[in-house]
């Protein structure tokens, strides 16, 4: 293991150097695109304002046949858009295919300048960002870029749950992971066949009536359970422990965009600060559900004015608030603000059911 006066320092000379934290930049979804889908790309220019990240895919649902295609299709579209404050990612193939030595090869000196983060599939351990991170440093420095490119890893093995905790913390380059439930399904052995969401089959059942209300003969309700809550719950915690951003990632029933929101809003409530948007259907979605509600904002700054300097005890509408409850606020009112400053209509609905709070 590096020592701990090691870990910010550049891997390579001339390499910029790490980052102290990982910058707090919107992300409430993370919009796939084909890059080598040509009708799919030309529709960049118009997504990027729409969205907080795009990411160019290069990994699983593009064909064997058409990875060169998609690599140098988002070298075409990274240089050609101006994507504002809108952040560009990438998802390179996996460590152990045999294009992703030429995807990183190529994306750094080419558009190094222009991507933000590289999101890397099915991460076991540390072992596997260790080695994105030396190679790109390698490459940052042979580029001349000025600022380091950063790393987010899929959870998407049964090992990489194992290891999740060392994966947060094994680079300061880490900005975040997302749950692949696809991939953990399968490397599990779990016997669904769907892309997240839940499944009819996992519930509990409510025990046999009383005999005076039927008995065993009375209908007993079935209540259906979440089947993604444990490792959710243990990705946002390692990355809560180590200052990175925890993700839900994608829903594949595009149609049911009921179910959809169900499970972008428990990953919301559970800590994540964003998901993936596979279709443009779910990009609304994906902005609501991660944008806190106006209600909860106007509460929250109302609790965070009303403490003061955040500790002792106070009665707000008959509810006890005090260091705790200030920082929950806390943790809500930032990010409104973070999304605000990005969205001034968003900046206007936050204000007005604030001064509607104030004016109760
Ligand atoms: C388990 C995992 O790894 S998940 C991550 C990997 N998967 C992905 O990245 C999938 C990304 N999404 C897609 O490929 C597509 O959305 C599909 C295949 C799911 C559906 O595509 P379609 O059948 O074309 O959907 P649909 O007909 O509803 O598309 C409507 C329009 O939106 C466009 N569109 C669809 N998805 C996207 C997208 N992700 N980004 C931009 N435009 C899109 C289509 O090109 C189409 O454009 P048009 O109206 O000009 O013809
Ligand atoms: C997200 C992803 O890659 C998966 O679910 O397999
Ligand atoms: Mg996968």
């Amino acid at each position: 293991m590096r020592s701990a006066k090691d870990f910010f320092r550049p891997l390579a000379v001339g390499a910029p150097a790490p980052v102290r934290e990982v910058p707090l930049r919107p992300s409430r979804m993370i919009h796939f695109f084909d890059p080598g889908n040509e009708k799919m790309a030309a529709k960049v220019p118009s997504l990027a304002p729409q969205v907080d990240v795009l990411l160019g895919n290069l990994e699983d649902a593009v064909p064997a046949d058409r990875k060169e295609a998609a690599r140098l299709g988002l070298v075409k579209t990274a240089r050609a858009t101006d994507f504002g404050d809108t952040q560009l990612w990438t998802r390179i193939n996996s460590l152990d295919s045999p294009w992703v030595l030429d995807d990183l090869l190529t994306l750094v000196p080419e558009i190094g300048d222009k991507l933000d983060v590289v999101m890397v599939p099915k991460v076991e351990g540390a072992q596997d960002i260790h080695y994105v991170d030396r190679l790109l440093a390698q490459l940052e420095a042979k580029a001349g870029l000025g600022r380091p490119i950063l790393v987010h890893a899929i959870l998407e093995t049964a090992t990489g749950v194992a290891n999740v905790e060392e994966i947060a913390g094994a680079s300061p380059r880490m900005q975040g992971i997302s749950l692949g439930p696809a991939d953990l399904a399968a490397s599990r052995r779990m016997k669904t066949t769907r892309v997240g969401g839940g499944h009819p089959g996992y519930l509990v059942r409510a025990d046999p009536a009383p005999a005076a209300d039927g008995g065993a003969d009375a209908p007993r309700p079935t209540f259906q359970q979440d089947l993604w809550h444990y490792t959710i719950a243990r990705m946002v915690d390692a990355c809560a422990a180590h200052g990175i951003l925890p993700y839900y990632g994608p829903f594949g029933d595009i149609q049911d965009v009921t179910a959809c929101e169900d499970q972008f809003r428990n990953a919301f409530l559970l800590g994540c600060v964003g998901a993936w948007s596979l279709h443009p259907a779910q990009i609304a979605i994906a902005k609501r559900v991660f944008s806190p509600s106006p209600q909860d904002v106007a509460w929250a700054r109302r609790v965070i004015a009303a403490m003061g300097d955040g500790t002792g005890a106070v009665m707000i509408d008959g509810k006890m608030q005090d260091d705790a409850t200030y920082k929950q606020c806390l943790v809500v009112a930032d990010l409104a603000d973070a999304l605000a400053a990005r969205d001034p209509e968003l900046a206007e609905v936050y204000a007005a059911a604030t001064r509607e709070e104030d004016a109760r």
